[in-house]
């Protein structure tokens, strides 16, 4: 929505008129004089979302009546400023209604229906999981088709009662808007951004159902990848488990059952971040290799390579998480009671065996080495994860962005591959680090970035790096695609989400 001021003449006189808020600056720098009369504004309902409306829209410059069922038992309730009357008292005068009431009572409002035709009402309504699902129509079109002569807009449902008392502060300003009256539509509109939000233009009352189902949406996008996590979680935290305590008491009797909370933790979350970063960067190699046996960019990826492609932030994220929780981690290893008597122990069992100055040059090479690298592969990491905030993203260019995250993320994943490698060594050739034959753990996370790695590698020799450009700039293998275009539309509608 534009700041500056609507020149359109066929704009509501309502809106010609100054809100405070929005106070008209003269040439000379002095505040216009402000009408006596604000524009005036219904709300029919003196719920909890009634009462917030009010509330901030007195506070914006308006002048409020509500229509009650029951004025004198809720007049209290509202700030002083707001007129409470009976419903039909209150739709006189306003050119827009708030309905702030539930969908099962907009049809209670069909008698008023003569005093509300031509008026703007506004559809605040949010339905429930089960209204949604139950429900073909959205509550707005439900109340377009109750009142023909009214010019129906959906607004306000993503905002909630408390963000609209407390004012746009904190929380989502956005306050998506549809309706099939464009002028309608823009009297809200402005009213929106006179109440310090953003409007945000969503076309025609059709989308009031999507607009309905946004405040039902939990996290979109991060369910399946939050899955994954877990998952991962789940299997290396089991598999760590029976190496690294089940094993020792089963196979020696030793207790080893205290390295549950550090020590278990702090082999699976490292190997869940790492496994996760591969993963993000695995699709781009399919879909690389996809193009180049294809021939063509015109074919669609199949679904599962789509939705892949499309949740890669959020398995990039998640990464980032556990990579930063396996650093914390790192650094509290030798706080541990543990690990003083584990070192305790050592020099007095040296001292027993009249052995002096243990120092192994290779041992303290990697170590100094591995943790070097994960170092660097963190800080690395975290340059991604801070140019996906929203913010800084929008001060990226294009390449800017996708330097940091297409570059700068695989030399993240080469050196989390080095990390792993120096701290694995020689470790997977050892027997005895094979516990009831299962290799270390290290070793299952080191097969997919590897294929990756080598995988980019093969796409800079210059036959295939050459290919790659050419078919990245519409270039395509003769007879790649004719036929299969009309097909690929209906399947680039069906897929197209998110
Ligand atoms: C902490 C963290 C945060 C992240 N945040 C975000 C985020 O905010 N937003 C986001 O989208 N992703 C994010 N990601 C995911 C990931 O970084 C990006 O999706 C990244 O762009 C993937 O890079 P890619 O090279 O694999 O894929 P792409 O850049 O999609 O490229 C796919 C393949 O095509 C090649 N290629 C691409 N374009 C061209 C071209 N024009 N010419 C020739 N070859 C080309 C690439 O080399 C690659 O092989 C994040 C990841 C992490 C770890
Ligand atoms: N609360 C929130 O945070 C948000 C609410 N909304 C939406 O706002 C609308 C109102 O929600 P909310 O204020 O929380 O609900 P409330 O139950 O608190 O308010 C509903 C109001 O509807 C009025 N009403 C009119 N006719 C009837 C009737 N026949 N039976 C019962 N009540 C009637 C009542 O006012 P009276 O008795 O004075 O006539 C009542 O106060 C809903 O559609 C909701 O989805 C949207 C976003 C956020
Ligand atoms: C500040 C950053 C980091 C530090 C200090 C660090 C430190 C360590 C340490 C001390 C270990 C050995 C753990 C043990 O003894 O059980 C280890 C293992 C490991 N680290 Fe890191 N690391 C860091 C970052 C990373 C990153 C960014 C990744 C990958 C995303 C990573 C992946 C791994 C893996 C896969 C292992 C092997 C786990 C196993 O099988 O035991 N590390 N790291
Ligand atoms: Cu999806
Ligand atoms: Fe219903």
């Amino acid at each position: 929505m534009s700041h500056q001021p609507v020149v359109d003449t066929k704009m509501s006189e309502e809106m010609d008129k100054p809100l405070i808020s929005h106070r008209p600056v003269d040439s000379d720098g002095s505040l216009a004089e402000v009408p006596s009369e604000a524009p005036k504004v219904g709300i029919m309902g003196s719920g909890d979302f009634a009462r917030s409306l009010a509330t901030r829209l007195v506070g914006s410059g308006f002048s409020v009546v509500v229509g009650s069922r029951n004025p004198k038992r809720t007049a209290g309730l509202f700030p002083s400023a707001a007129q409470v009357t009976f419903q039909e008292e209150a739709l006189g005068s306003p050119e827009v209604i708030f309905v702030a009431m539930f969908r099962e009572h907009y049809s209670s409002l069909c008698s008023l229906s003569d005093q509300l035709a031509g008026k703007i009402l506004v559809d605040v309504s949010n339905p429930t999981e089960q209204e949604h699902l139950q429900h073909r129509e959205s509550n707005a079109e439900y109340l377009a088709s109750l009142f023909p002569t009214c010019s129906v807009v959906k607004a306000f449902n993503v905002i909630s009662a408390w963000t609209l008392q407390a004012g746009p502060r904190d929380g989502n300003r956005q306050v998506p808007i549809c309706s099939d009256q464009p002028e309608a539509k823009r009297t809200v509109s402005e009213m929106v951004h006179a109440m310090g939000f953003t409007p945000v233009d969503m076309g025609s009352l059709v989308s009031a159902r999507e607009v309905e189902a946004m405040p039902l949406r939990l996290l979109p996008g991060w369910k399946v990848p939050a899955l994954l996590a877990l998952g991962l979680l789940v299997f290396f935290y089991a598999y760590n488990f029976i190496r690294d305590v089940l094993h020792p008491y089963l196979q020696e009797g030793k207790n080893k059952f205290y390295k549950l909370p550090v020590s278990v933790v702090n082999t699976t979350l490292p190997c869940v971040a790492y496994v996760l970063l591969s993963l993000v960067y695995l699709p781009g190699v399919l879909a690389a290799a996809l193009q180049l046996r294809r021939g063509t960019k015109y074919r669609r990826f199949p679904d599962w390579l789509d939705h892949w492609l499309q949740h890669r932030k959020q398995i990039g994220l998640l990464s980032f998480f556990c990579a930063a929780l396996h650093a914390v981690y790192s650094f509290c290893l030798p706080l541990r009671r543990s690990h003083r008597y584990d070192l305790v122990n050592l020099a007095v069992k040296q001292v027993l065996a009249n052995k002096s100055h243990l120092w192994v040059e290779e041992e303290v090479w990697r170590m100094e080495i591995y943790v070097s690298l994960g170092v660097l592969a963190l800080g690395t990491l975290s340059l991604l994860a801070v140019t996906s905030l929203p913010s800084i993203a929008n001060s990226l260019n294009w390449r800017e962005f996708s330097f940091v995250q297409s570059t700068l993320g695989f030399v993240a994943l080469v050196l989390s591959t080095l990390h792993t490698l120096t701290y694995g060594w020689t470790r997977a050739f050892e027997e005895s680090r094979y516990k009831f034959y299962l290799p270390p753990t290290f070793t299952l996370t080191l097969l997919v970035p590897c294929v990756i790695i080598l995988a980019k590698g093969l796409f800079l020799l210059p036959c295939l790096s050459h290919r790659l450009s050419k078919i990245r700039r519409g270039w395509e293998k003769d007879g790649a695609v004719k036929f299969t275009l009309p097909m690929d539309h209906a399947l680039a509608q069906k897929t197209s989400h998110v």
